[in-house]
C-alpha cells in the first residue's frame, strides 16, 4: 500500500492552530501580525503564488501588505522600499517574490532584508544559522514545510540515505543542510551529476526539486522508498511535479501528490515563519505569551 503524504490536509490543521494562536494574542489587545509581500513585474505564475500567499495570511488573521512594483523598477528603488519596510515597526515579515527581473541584483536584494524580518530565510545570516545548527533563525519555507510533513508522518531522516535532486538556492541547498541537521546522509544531485540514477536508486528518501516534468521514473527508485516531489510545472493546463507519478506510485512506500503535497506546506511554513517574526518582534515570550 502506498501512503499519500497529504500536505493539503496537514496544512489545514496547522493553519487552524496558527489562527487560534493569532486570536489568542490579538484578543489581549496586541496588533495583528503583518507580512509585507513585494512583487516586481508581471510574471503570471508569480502573481498566482502571491495571491495564494496573501489569501492564506488573511485566513489565519495575518495582515498582508502588497507592494507591486513595475517591471522596470531599478535595484536602488527596490532597496529603498526594503529599507522602509525594515524600519517600519509594524512590519514583522518581508517576502520579496522570486524570480526578480534580470536587471535587478537578487544578491543585493537578499542582503538588504533585515535578517529579523526575513521570513523566506534567504539572508546569509539565516542560511548561516542553518549551516551552524543555531536555533532561532528562519528556515526557508519549502525545506521547513517538507520537514513538518516528514515529522507528521513519523518519517525520520536520521541515518537514512536522503537524495536531493536539484541544488537551487530556495529549495535544494537549504534542504540539504536541514536534512544534515536531521542526521541524514545527504547526497545532492544537479545538472552536472554524471548519472543521477546511481544516486536515486540508493535513496531511502528521494526529494526532487528541479522543475523538470517526469524526470524521476519508476526504474530509478528503490522499492519502498519515500518520494517527495517539490517540482511545479505546467504541462498543457495540468500542474505536474518532477515525478512520473504513475510509474513510481506502485514502487514507493509513500509519496507526495502534486498538487496537494509540498506546495501547501510551503505556504504554511511561510505563515509559521511570519508568526515567529511577529512573536520575536513584539517580545511576546518576554511577557509570557
Ligand atoms: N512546491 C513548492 O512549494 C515549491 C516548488 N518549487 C518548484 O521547484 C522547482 C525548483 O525550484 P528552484 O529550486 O527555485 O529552481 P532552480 O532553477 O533554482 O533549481 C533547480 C535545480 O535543479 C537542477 N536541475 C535542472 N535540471 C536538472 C536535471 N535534468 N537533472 C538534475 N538536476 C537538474 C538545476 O541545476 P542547474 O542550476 O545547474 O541548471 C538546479 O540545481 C521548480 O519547479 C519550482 O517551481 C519551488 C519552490 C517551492
Ligand atoms: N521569495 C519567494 N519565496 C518562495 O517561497 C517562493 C518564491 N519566492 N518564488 C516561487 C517559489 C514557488 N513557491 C510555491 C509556493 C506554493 C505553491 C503551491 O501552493 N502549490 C500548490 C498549488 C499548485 C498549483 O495549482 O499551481 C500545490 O502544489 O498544491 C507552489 C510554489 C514558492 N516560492
Ligand atoms: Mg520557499
Amino acid at each position: 500500500m502506498t501512503l499519500l503524504l497529504d500536505g493539503k490536509t496537514l496544512s489545514e490543521n496547522i493553519r487552524e492552530e496558527i489562527s487560534k494562536r493569532v486570536k489568542a494574542i490579538t484578543s489581549k489587545g496586541y496588533r495583528e501580525p503583518t507580512l509585507a509581500v513585494v512583487l516586481v513585474g508581471n510574471d503570471p505564475a508569480s502573481h498566482i503564488y502571491v495571491r495564494n500567499k496573501r489569501k492564506a495570511c488573511q485566513k489565519v488573521g495575518i495582515r498582508s501588505l502588497f507592494y507591486h512594483l513595475p517591471e522596470n523598477t531599478t535595484t536602488p528603488e527596490l532597496l529603498d522600499l526594503i529599507a522602509y519596510l525594515n524600519s517600519e515597526e509594524k512590519v514583522d515579515g518581508i517576502l520579496v517574490q522570486l524570480p526578480l527581473p534580470e536587471h535587478i541584483s537578487q544578491q543585493e536584494v537578499i542582503l538588504s532584508v533585515s535578517p529579523r524580518k526575513d521570513v523566506d530565510g534567504f539572508h546569509p545570516e539565516n542560511m548561516g544559522k542553518l549551516v551552524a545548527r543555531i536555533e532561532g533563525g528562519f528556515i526557508p519555507c519549502t525545506p521547513l514545510g517538507i520537514d513538518l510533513l516528514l515529522k507528521h508522518y513519523r518519517i525520520d531522516p536520521k541515518g537514512k540515505d536522503v537524495v536531493i535532486v536539484g541544488a537551487g538556492f530556495i529549495v535544494g541547498r537549504p534542504l540539504a543542510l536541514l536534512m544534515l541537521w536531521r542526521d541524514a546522509t545527504v547526497s545532492v544531485c544537479h545538472i552536472h551529476t554524471k548519472d543521477i540514477t546511481v544516486y536515486t536508486k540508493k535513496a531511502d528518501i528521494l526529494i526532487s526539486a528541479t522543475g523538470v516534468p517526469h524526470l524521476i521514473k519508476g526504474d530509478m527508485i528503490k522499492e519502498g522508498a519515500v518520494v517527495i516531489d517539490v517540482g511545479i510545472s505546467k504541462l498543457g493546463d495540468k500542474v505536474v511535479g518532477d515525478v512520473d507519478f504513475d510509474s513510481v506510485k506502485h514502487k514507493v512506500s509513500a509519496i507526495t501528490p502534486v498538487p496537494g503535497g509540498v506546495g501547501p506546506m510551503t505556504i504554511t511554513a511561510l505563515l509559521l515563519n511570519t508568526l515567529q517574526a511577529y512573536e520575536q518582534n513584539m517580545g511576546l515570550k518576554d511577557v509570557g505569551l
